[in-house]
């Protein structure tokens, strides 16, 4: 699951720090689902263990990705309702305007998903 979180019309993304063959390229901040717990509720968790952040998720974007060998990746816009986003387990953060989308190297899985939340900047 990852988050498309915007503010200001821009959108944040989140620079890998692992593993390695993914490690720099840039993605949607998130992660995956524990037993029991629904998608919007595991994305809501990551935020906090990723970014500090407590968001509140706007939309569904876009269909159901395929990511590496076998997971799926699925994206939700969301608000930060409260904090500042950090990065606590990325090598850095970034706001993009639209103009700046694609100033930095998506991974592979996330690009397609780049585009759909485009349309949503304003
Ligand atoms: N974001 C992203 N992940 C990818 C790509 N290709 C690829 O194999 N992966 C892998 C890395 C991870 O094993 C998995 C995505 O995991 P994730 O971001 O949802 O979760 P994570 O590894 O950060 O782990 P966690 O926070 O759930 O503990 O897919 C890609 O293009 N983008």
């Amino acid at each position: 699951m990852g988050a498309a979180i915007i503010e200001d019309g821009r959108l944040l993304s989140a620079q890998r720090a692992e593993p390695a063959e993914l490690a720099g390229g840039w993605e949607f901040p998130g992660g995956k689902v524990d037993p029991g717990e629904s998608d919007e509720d595991a994305l809501i968790r990551e935020c906090v263990e990723e970014l500090g952040v407590k968001v509140k998720l706007t939309d569904r974007v876009g269909g159901d990705w395929p990511l590496g060998r076998q997971s799926i990746l699925r994206v939700w816009t969301a608000e930060i309702l409260e904090g500042r986003p950090q990065a606590l387990e990325h090598t850095a953060l970034r706001w993009l305007t639209a103009d700046e989308l694609y100033d930095v190297d998506w991974l592979p899985g996330d690009l397609p998903l780049v585009e759909e939340v485009r349309t949503r900047l304003r």
